[in-house]
């Protein structure tokens, strides 16, 4: 993504809103039926689960997690797997990390499984968090049992297909390494949960959990960060709420790359307008019946909920840049301060 020069947006920076109105949305709507039989599900297969890899979007870094994993899941070993780290601004690591160990998260890993980024190193963490406890029970088991578990569509049946595409490249019934399906939108794993083998050595079998949401999501603002990493159905939220959502995202962190990939000459944080100008240049287009004092005109009108669905479909792809939805946590957490006068932090 090419920067664009600041002067395009200079005229736009004053208008920017300085918090979303989050009045009249609701979020608890978004836990179907099947999540609350999910979480029973994985409850009751605890006992045979030696280690818990837990899958978050990279770009939510400390939001969204589902609070009922720590509660009922929290006996465990544990790994957070922070997945899409394409997608997601990292310029800041050291810092992330230093928080969710503030959190008690102390075994963290970012990945991209999509390109096996990372993922080799997840079996040696597994086997040494499985080493250093105690196995209860399965003390004698010489196979390890590790649940994965997530919200909705953060990557858990893609960091398994990864897994085995590292550890099983001879996979006998599955020469392409799929063992469980992937897809765009949220809810694709349901309620069955399936073992799947992803390791020779150590024998390791992954249990694939359907993602589940929080029965209440913390906050309306985390519940639309979820979304927009498409945690949650888009026409839940509504996607021109959504797609503003975007934008005032976007202008609040200065990341500028939609004014150049849809052309629209200069920043703006007016989302009818943006969409009206997303939708002419995409030829999306529509006939509106217009009920005048002479009988009915046909109007054509930009395509509002087309030109949204494009604006949030090349935002997750990646094409408008990598972006830190948690970053006003991450800034008021108290090493922000402390660290303010250092440049920051990149990874080696
Ligand atoms: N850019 C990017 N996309 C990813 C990555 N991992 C997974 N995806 C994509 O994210 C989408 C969801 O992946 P899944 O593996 O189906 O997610 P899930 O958590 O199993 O989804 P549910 O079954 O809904 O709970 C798919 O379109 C994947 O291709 C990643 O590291 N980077």
């Amino acid at each position: 993504m090419r920067l664009i020069p600041r002067a395009l947006c200079g005229a736009a920076r004053a208008a920017w809103r300085e918090s979303f109105p989050l009045g009249g949305h609701a979020v608890a709507r978004w836990f179907p039926g099947h999540m609350a039989k999910g979480l029973k599900k994985m409850q009751s297969s605890l006992k045979l689960v030696d280690c818990i890899i837990e899958v978050h979007d990279a770009r939510i870094s400390f939001g969204g997690r589902n609070p009922l994993f720590q509660e009922t899941l929290g006996l465990k070993p544990h790994l957070l797997v922070l997945n899409k780290m394409d997608l997601a601004d990292l310029k800041e690591r050291q810092k992330i990390i230093r928080h969710l160990e503030g959190e008690g998260l102390k075994n963290v890993i970012f990945t991209n499984c999509v390109k096996d980024e990372n993922v080799k190193q997840i079996v040696p963490m597994v086997t040494e968090l499985i080493g250093s406890s105690y196995r209860y029970h399965r003390g004698e088991s010489l196979e390890y049992c590790i649940m994965v578990i997530g919200v909705p569509n953060v990557g858990k049946s893609s960091l398994i297909n990864s897994l085995r595409r590292q550890h099983l490249r001879k996979a006998p019934f599955c020469p392409a390494g799929k063992a469980t399906r992937v897809g765009g939108e949220p809810g694709i794993t349901r309620a069955v949960m399936s073992r799947i083998q992803v390791c020779e050595r150590p024998l390791m079998f992954l249990l694939d959990t359907p993602g589940v949401l929080a029965p209440r999501i913390e906050s309306v603002e985390t519940g639309l960060k979820l979304a927009l990493c498409g945690t949650v159905l888009d026409h839940l939220v509504g996607e021109e709420t959504l797609a503003d959502y975007l934008l005032y995202t976007l202008n609040r962190h200065e990341l500028f790359g939609y004014v150049q990939h849809y052309g629209l000459g200069e920043a703006c944080d007016d989302i009818v307008s943006v969409l009206k100008r997303v939708a002419v240049k995409l030829g999306k287009t529509q006939k509106v019946k217009v009920l005048t004092g002479t009988g009915d005109v046909n109007v054509i009108q930009p395509n509002y909920p087309a030109a949204a669905r494009d604006f949030l479909r090349t935002f997750r792809s990646g094409l408008l840049g990598p972006v830190m939805l948690d970053r006003d946590t991450l800034q008021s957490h108290p090493s922000a301060g402390a660290q303010g006068h250092r440049p920051a932090e990149t990874d080696p």
